[in-house]
């Protein structure tokens, strides 16, 4: 594939464990697996349903005037509303009641108990929906991490990040379109933290990101009842179509101990990864010590260490771009 290309995800039809295990998962690509069995969310829930079930429970969400969130300029904030009204809502295009402007957007992600100790279980926070879902078990039971419901207004765009660990994302209602990148585009997505800064991804400011253009986008549009494999690292960028509803299903792809304890969202760095990204600050904070060419002449040395140890070894793409 050439740089800058567009390929749809694939779709895979009645997939179960074994082929998942054996034949999707150790692609490390997305893939769509449409007609897994979900239980009866898909035919019961919709605005109304929701808000009977969930109750008035205070749920903390992103309310934002404008449908593309921006967490650079901050155009949106937390705010707290009873479960039942933010899904009215959100499920509205206009509101009576509001916090910036009429047609203001809406995004849940949930959170765990104390979101500072807890993992999102939707289980836990929402039992009377939780019991209408089957999540799908293609993974070994210790593996389980986190079960987050996403609720979204119509139009509302989550920025371009990766997340640490293998993901299910799992459509109940609306369509929505998931645009993603391979971790090997990573130079060209222009990275702040986890997320990109590169917000427009439709259309890009290509003064100030050139390199945009080079990224592959692997697109598709989920209907209600896909699932979405995103394996670990997959960039990915979603607009929802419609009022959406979602639960994704984090899973630890990686032996447990690797990932860090302090983690209840799934997007802290691996402790080694995070050590190794420390490690690399100190050692730029020791060249600046240096005069420039010397810090140059060291630099590139470094540059040329990883590129023998570590890009040279093949452990770019497993497969593919
Ligand atoms: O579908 C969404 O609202 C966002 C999905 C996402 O970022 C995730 O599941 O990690
Ligand atoms: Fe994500």
């Amino acid at each position: 594939m050439a740089a800058g290309d567009r390929t749809q995800v694939r779709l895979h039809n009645g997939v179960t464990k074994e082929v998942f295990v054996n034949e999707i998962r150790p692609l490390r690509r997305p893939a769509v697996l449409r007609g897994v069995d979900l239980g009866p969310c898909l035919s019961r829930w919709d605005a109304e349903y929701l808000r009977a079930a969930g109750g008035t429970r205070p749920v903390r969400v992103h309310a934002s005037p404008s449908p593309r969130m921006d967490f650079i300029h901050k155009n949106f904030a937390y705010k707290t509303l009873p479960f039942d009204e933010f899904i009215q809502r959100t499920a509205e295009e206009k509101h009576s009641k509001f916090f910036f402007c009429e047609n203001e957007k809406y995004y849940l992600r949930a959170l765990g108990n104390d979101p500072r100790k807890d993992v999102a279980d939707i289980r836990k926070q929402f039992p009377e929906l939780a019991k209408d879902v089957i999540l799908p078990e293609f993974y070994e039971e210790e593996q389980f991490f986190s079960s987050v419901f996403r609720i979204s207004s119509p139009g509302i765009q989550l920025w371009t990040h990766y997340d640490v660990m293998d993901n299910m994302l799992i459509q109940v209602v609306g369509r929505k379109r998931v645009v993603l990148f391979s971790p090997s585009d990573v130079p060209f997505l222009y990275l702040n933290g986890d997320k990109s800064e590169v917000l427009d991804i439709d259309s890009p400011d290509l003064k100030t990101f050139p390199e945009f253009s080079k990224a592959t986008w692997h697109e598709c549009v989920l209907e209600a009842g896909d699932v979405l494999f995103i394996p670990a690292l997959w960039f990915h960028n979603v607009t929802s179509l419609e009022f959406g509803v979602a639960v994704n299903v984090f899973w630890r792809h990686l032996p447990l101990d690797a990932y860090d304890r302090t983690d209840t969202y799934g997007n802290k760095d691996p402790v080694a990864a995070a050590r190794a990204m420390q490690v690399l600050e100190r050692a730029l904070k020791s060249l600046a010590e240096l005069p420039p060419d010397y810090q140059r002449f060291y630099g590139q040395r470094m540059i040329l260490t990883v590129q023998r140890k570590v890009l040279g070894r093949n452990c770019s793409e497993p497969a593919g771009k």
